[in-house]
This record gives C-alpha cells, sequence and structure tokens, in this order.
C-alpha cells in the first residue's frame, strides 16, 4: 500500500467460529496504527476512534449459535 500508493482490499472469510470478526479486529488495528496516529484535539487519536467503532453493530446482530456464543449475523463491510 506504501509503496504502490493505491488502496488495497483484505478479504476475511471462514466457516462460522473460524475466527472472521477477531481477525477482522487485528487488521484494523494494524492499519489504523500504521495509518492514523493524528492526535485529535479530545485526545484520542484516529486508531483509538476507529477500534472503538468496533463494538456498535455487534451490540445488537449478534447471537449465540451453535458454532460461536458470539457469533456475527450479518455481513461486514469495512473501508479506512
Ligand atoms: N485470534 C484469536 N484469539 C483468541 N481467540 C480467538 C481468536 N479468533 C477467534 N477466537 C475465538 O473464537 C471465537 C469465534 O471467533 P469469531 O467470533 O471471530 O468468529 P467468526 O468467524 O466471526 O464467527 P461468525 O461467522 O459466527 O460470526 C471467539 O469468540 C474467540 O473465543
Amino acid at each position: 500500500m506504501i509503496i504502490e500508493g493505491i488502496s488495497q482490499s483484505i478479504l476475511v472469510s471462514g466457516e462460522s467460529g473460524a475466527g472472521k470478526t477477531e481477525s477482522t479486529k487485528l487488521h484494523m488495528r494494524y492499519v489504523a496504527y500504521m495509518g492514523g496516529r493524528t492526535t485529535v484535539a479530545e485526545g484520542r487519536t484516529v486508531e483509538q476512534k476507529v477500534l472503538e467503532s468496533n463494538p456498535v453493530l455487534p451490540a445488537s446482530g449478534n447471537a449465540k449459535t451453535v458454532r460461536n456464543n458470539n457469533s456475527s449475523r450479518f455481513g461486514k463491510f469495512v473501508e479506512i
């Protein structure tokens, strides 16, 4: 990304309970860390703001299933 200067995509796939959500959070943390360390007025970095958005959808869109106690019952598209 840095060398080419163009946007790239990461596709995270797998069966329920494989770890897509946890893996995506690690991806987001890395990308936000590498590109978003500008301190904002209230003292929170862009990195912190991006990561703080993670619980919003699961709060209403997750459910317990036989494969995963905290299964995302929705698809997710994230653009950073
Ligand atoms: N990298 C990890 N480190 C520790 N635990 C993990 C990791 N990845 C997955 N897990 C464990 O597996 C569980 C299921 O992971 P996750 O919710 O990310 O799966 P998923 O692929 O998003 O499932 P679904 O499609 O049902 O939403 C987590 O609650 C956690 O307990």
